[in-house]
């Protein structure tokens, strides 16, 4: 029963709470109905517990932006849960396994986040991200996929991969310190490992190992091979932590580990910190780095290529302002982004219509709180439903429809929208937004100052999207043709 003085919705049945969103086609599409019926702030119960969904922009900055009681996010069984099959994995795995997801970043809550967050936040900072070292990465990246597009030769070719190795080995610079051939058989082996174990989490065995933890530990299925395909990247990423220790120096850090041992250090000779920083902390941090940052950033990419097949007058005058800016003797810079403002807006578009995180990560109140005017109790999941604002018709002038124009004023300058929201908002807003935002324009311009993108012939691009762990395009082919240097 629906407790009293809670936000209204539908109708729950006794333990699957409301089927009606249980297929993950329509989960986007069903949360985002029920507001039109049930307001901007409701409840419904999926599985056995009571869910709250945040609609439209004010519900979320009312829940996101003020204060802190939403800064906590909710346990997944199928993370902290399973249970490993001890025959076949490393040692190192079995302790992940127990700890799994309790302390890294992006499920972590409290102090040991906060500390966490922070250190994150600061030394990506510190190796470049918004500064020029990372902006040489980013292009030398794109000379490497560049090479790999133009040997194609116009002909059509999947760019899922391209987009993958290009966008992972700027994430293996920041923390790794070094970028790997695309042929790597260790790079290899990660990026098909994230790949599996994204499936596995985007598939309907993981939402029901998380509504029914007791059965689905009994039954079989693909969700207890998840632990072992975590571990196994875990296993990788120690090893890289290894290397590093062998010729560490404290005073000259390199990347993202070297700062992190340093701060394990700092922590050990400090009894009253407890911030977490220790070795297996260090690997769950990579892996959260890598998880959050490599297919999202690519993805949105891939809806990039894929919008402007379909859409190839925006691509002529993206390009014509890239030439007129950039020109074609040197590769462009974030110096470039203010002179862009087409481009910028075309890049922005994107992002709204890719919705590629459509319901955020969810948070769970760490307190009784009210919102919208309803009381909620502490421990309870809060959804905070982007796509209601990514597509508010109150707040685009064409919702549906791909319009540049919604970042551009009369005189074509770019402005900034406050509905333009796929990174989230508040204190737990993406930690890499803008980490992407970098990549997205720097990958971008260069694409399209060296290539133009179209479909293959007879064939029509299609947007509709597929739901993963995120929103990405169905799997397509593109031809890409040099343009005149
Ligand atoms: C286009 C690219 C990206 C999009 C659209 C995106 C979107 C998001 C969203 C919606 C959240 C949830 C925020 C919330 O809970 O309210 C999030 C969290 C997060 N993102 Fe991103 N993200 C992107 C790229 C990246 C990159 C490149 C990194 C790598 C550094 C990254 C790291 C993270 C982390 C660590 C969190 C968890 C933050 C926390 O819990 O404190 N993301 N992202």
């Amino acid at each position: 029963r629906r407790p009293r003085s809670f936000p209204p919705g539908p109708r729950a049945f006794p333990l699957v709470g409301a089927p009606v969103c249980f297929s993950s086609h329509s989960l986007v599409l069903c949360l985002w109905q029920l507001s039109e019926k049930y307001g901007k702030v409701y409840s419904l119960k999926m599985g056995p517990s009571w869910t709250v969904v945040l609609n439209g922009l004010s519900a979320l900055q009312e829940g996101l932006t003020k204060g802190d009681h939403l800064n906590d996010r909710p346990e997944f069984p199928i993370h902290s849960d399973v249970l490993p099959d001890l025959d076949t994995i490393t040692e190192f795995s079995h302790f992940i396994n127990r700890l799994f997801y309790t302390h890294c970043i992006i499920f972590s809550n409290g102090h040991m986040w906060k500390q966490q967050r922070r250190f994150a936040l600061f030394t990506l900072k510190y190796f470049g991200v918004g500064k020029k070292s990372l902006e040489f990465s980013i292009l030398d990246e794109f000379m490497y996929i560049s090479k790999e597009i133009a040997n194609h030769k116009g002909k059509p070719f999947n760019p899922h991969l391209i987009m993958n190795n290009a966008v992972s080995n700027i994430i293996c610079s920041l923390v790794f310190g070094h970028r790997f051939e695309y042929g790597n058989e260790k790079f290899l082996k990660m990026m098909k490992l994230f790949d599996k174990g994204s499936q596995i989490e985007a598939s309907i065995w993981a939402q029901l190992y998380n509504a029914f933890p007791v059965l689905m530990r009994r039954l079989p299925g693909p969700h207890h091979a998840l632990q072992n395909i975590y571990g196994e990247i875990m296993d990788l990423i120690k090893t890289e932590v290894n290397q590093h220790k062998e010729d560490w120096n404290p005073s000259e850090p390199r990347d993202f580990i070297d700062c992190y041992l340093n701060e394990i250090q700092k922590d050990k000779r400090d009894d009253e910190a407890d911030a977490g920083f220790n070795e297996d902390n260090l690997v769950m941090c990579g892996f959260d780095l890598f998880g959050a940052g490599s297919h999202t950033t690519s993805v949105t990419l891939r809806w990039a290529l894929l919008y402007m097949t379909k859409y190839p007058e925006v691509q002529a005058k993206v390009q014509a302002e890239i030439d007129e800016v950039v020109g074609t003797s040197r590769q462009p810079s974030m110096e470039d982004r203010a002179d862009l403002p087409y481009t910028d807006a075309v890049i922005h578009e994107i992002q709204r219509m890719g919705n590629i995180v459509p319901l955020s990560l969810p948070h769970v109140t760490t307190r009784d709180i009210r919102l919208g005017g309803y009381k909620i109790p502490k421990g309870v999941t809060i959804i905070p439903n982007l796509t209601s604002v990514l597509f508010d018709k109150n707040e685009w002038e064409t919702p549906d429809a791909f319009n540049p124009g919604h970042f551009l004023n009369p005189e074509g300058k770019f402005v900034k929208r406050a509905a333009f929201i796929p990174f989230s908002a508040g204190k737990r807003v993406c930690l890499g937004e803008n980490l992407a935002r970098m990549e997205l324009f720097l990958f971008f311009t260069s694409f399209m100052q060296r290539f133009s993108f179209s479909t293959p012939p007879g064939v029509e691009p299609v947007l509709k999207p597929r739901f993963g762990v995120t929103l990405s395009p169905p799997p397509f082919e593109i031809c890409a043709t040099p343009r005149k240097e």
